[in-house]
C-alpha cells in the first residue's frame, strides 16, 4: 500500500482527474449528478462492485439525485495513491 500523499502532491494528482478535489485529512471527493434517487442507488451499486474488486471503498453520501464519493485510506489515516487510482477508475469505468 502506498504512503500518505502530502498536500502539494495530492493537489497535483487530483489536477490530472476530472472534478475531484480535497485535502490529505478529509480525502478526495466528487459529486455525481444522477437522474433521481433510484439512479443514484444504481450508480452506487456499480461503485460497490468496483470497490470490492479493488478492496478499496469510498465514503458515500446520497442526496436524492446526487452521489458524493470520498476516498481516503482509513487504515493509513490520509490520502494515498490508492485513493487517486480508485477515483480515476470510477471516472474511466463509470463516469
Ligand atoms: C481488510 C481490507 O483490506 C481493509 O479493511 C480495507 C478495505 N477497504 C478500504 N477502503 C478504504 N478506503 N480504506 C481502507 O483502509 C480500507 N481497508
Amino acid at each position: 500500500m502506498a504512503d500518505l500523499l502530502d498536500d502539494a502532491t495530492l493537489q497535483a494528482r487530483v489536477a490530472e482527474l476530472d472534478g475531484w478535489s480535497g485535502t490529505p485529512d478529509e480525502g478526495i471527493s466528487k459529486t455525481f449528478q444522477r437522474k433521481d434517487f433510484n439512479d443514484s442507488v444504481s450508480f452506487l451499486n456499480r461503485v460497490a462492485e468496483l470497490a470490492d474488486e479493488a478492496d478499496h471503498h469510498p465514503d458515500v453520501a446520497i442526496s436524492w439525485n446526487k452521489v458524493t464519493l470520498t476516498y481516503i485510506t482509513h487504515f493509513k489515516g490520509g490520502v494515498t495513491e490508492a485513493d487517486v487510482e480508485q477515483a480515476r477508475a470510477i471516472d474511466e469505468r463509470l463516469g
